[in-house]
């Protein structure tokens, strides 16, 4: 299937987590040139496709390929909505993890290799069930700096952590607004000189006093989502680098898609395990 003037449609599943929202593509079978084919056309196309009015709708596209890693089931690339490839999804690998277990299976766990690595996943369902629970081995985060940057209310300091992708987060006061100043700074901060030229993902968040956290996301290549998975993994290693967490607790990430349970170990190896849905499928005219 060459993609292209008189291509083939592109058959799709629409699918969410917490509803950060894809398009997932199966180019497992296609072959090495289709997919890189593929992924030249997604990133060309990715603001049309996921444009909420004039395309499916999203937060962007994941394409499933063939294992590259020794054991792994498959791979994943993403693509975000402005079309860049970042190195990681958390949300996305989820739903991808529930597209490749069978829906028969209850239980069913395997490799999925990244571009910032492999990830072992296990999948949890009801047999037959277009959701499913999905715990995902996230890797061992890295703290790669604080940097306190003069923005226009305030100087604000953020943590800036990897987790396979980059994250600035900063921990806001409880009378602070995290979704007001995700939208009013995170595009400001996304392309701060000081995060060049992979830019970043930008967190705020805000401990309640019952101990959980709000959390809000101006996502690098897409902006405001409802959740990100990175990203709270990036919040729960900033928060026990700047001892507001330990290690093993569990901390309730309210990300306005939904909870997400991580958990960090003494290592700095994180877990995300959280839903995933498939919601329709379709086809995209070429
Ligand atoms: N926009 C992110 C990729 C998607 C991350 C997010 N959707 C997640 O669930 O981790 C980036 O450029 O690093």
């Amino acid at each position: 299937m060459l993609l292209g003037m008189g291509a083939t449609p592109l058959p799709f599943v629409k699918v969410e987590g917490l509803s950060n929202d894809f398009l997932v593509v199966d180019l497992r079978d296609a072959g090495p040139a289709v997919l890189d084919e593929t992924v030249a056309w997604a990133r060309e196309h990715a603001p049309r496709v996921c444009d909420r009015r004039r395309g499916v709708g999203g937060d962007g596209l994941l394409l499933i390929g063939p294992g590259q890693s020794a054991g792994a089931a498959a791979s994943m690339i993403v693509v975000n909505a402005d079309g860049s490839r970042p190195e990681m999804c958390g949300n996305g690998l989820r739903c991808v993890a529930a597209e490749l277990a069978p829906r028969s299976d209850e239980r069913s766990a395997f490799v999925v290799d990244t571009d910032a690595g492999p990830r072992p996943c296990a999948v949890t369902r009801a047999p037959g069930s277009a959701s499913a629970r999905v715990r995902v081995e996230m890797g061992t985060r890295r703290i790669t700096g604080e940097h306190t940057l003069e923005l226009e209310d305030a100087p604000r300091t953020f943590v800036a952590v990897d987790v396979g992708n980059p994250h600035a987060i900063a921990f806001v006061d409880a009378s602070e607004d995290p979704e007001a100043l995700a939208r009013s700074l995170g595009p400001a901060i996304e392309l701060h000189p000081i995060f060049a030229p992979a830019k970043t993902n930008v967190e705020f968040a805000r401990f309640e006093a019952d101990g959980s956290v709000t959390l809000w996301v101006w996502e690098r290549g897409v902006g405001i989502t409802a959740a990100c998975g990175t990203g709270a993994c990036a919040t729960l290693a900033a928060a026990i680098h700047r001892d507001l967490a330990t290690v093993g607790q569990a901390v309730d990430l309210r990300l306005p898609g939904g909870p997400l349970t991580i958990e960090q170990d003494e290592a700095g190896a994180i877990v995300m395990t959280g839903p995933a849905r498939a919601v329709f499928r379709g086809h995209w005219p070429r």
